[in-house]
């Protein structure tokens, strides 16, 4: 039986107006792919597909994705070296999986290896918070209090959430 998403409700502000934690400014900021760097920096990359289900979407998240009341969720969890450093969450309206189709067929593969090749891709403004995770997110993954990003893609007219929350691994990169 599929499981409620993690929340991630929080208190969300615009990345320009927060005091960001000096060592992960470059990681809440990363205008290309997340994906990528992490690639980029660790000698192994895992992405794990954690649970991938249609849900309504949450109420928090209504004023992102106004016309998208039912969406999939995609919860993974990037690990680099063994060690567990992004847990994303990305909601995935069913309108913009009907029109890209990649989208629907990820598995493994990382989302923004799809969205980073999209020919209009647009970005809305990051946003950041302090997110609490607990228990089971992962059995390497302390529960507590977490810096999280947060920003809507739109796709040829199309949009999805992608929110990722920093874990501790990210500090050994
Ligand atoms: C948007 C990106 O895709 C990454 C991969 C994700 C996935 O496969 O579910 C989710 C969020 C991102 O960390 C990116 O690489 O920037």
């Amino acid at each position: 039986m599929a499981k409620p998403a993690i929340s991630l409700a929080a208190d969300w502000q615009l990345a320009s107006a927060v005091a960001l934690p000096p060592l992960l400014q470059a990681w809440l900021l990363e205008p290309a792919s997340l994906t990528a760097r992490l690639k980029h920096r660790a000698r192994d990359f895992q992405l794990q597909v954690l649970q991938q289900q249609q849900q309504a979407l949450p109420a928090f998240l209504l004023p992102l994705l106004p016309d998208s009341q039912v969406a999939q969720c995609r919860e993974v969890l990037m690990s680099c070296n063994q060690l567990p450093c992004v847990y994303a969450q990305s909601w995935l309206p069913l309108k913009t999986l009907a029109a890209l189709r990649p989208l629907a067929e990820l598995g493994e593969q990382p989302l923004g290896e799809v969205i980073f090749q999209q020919q209009h891709v647009r970005r809305s403004a990051v946003e950041v918070a302090r997110v609490q995770l607990h228990q089971p997110l992962a059995a390497a993954v302390a529960s507590g209090e977490y810096w999280a990003r947060r920003s809507v893609f739109t796709l040829a007219g199309h949009p999805l959430l992608v929110a990722e929350v920093f874990l501790d691994g990210i500090l050994t990169l």
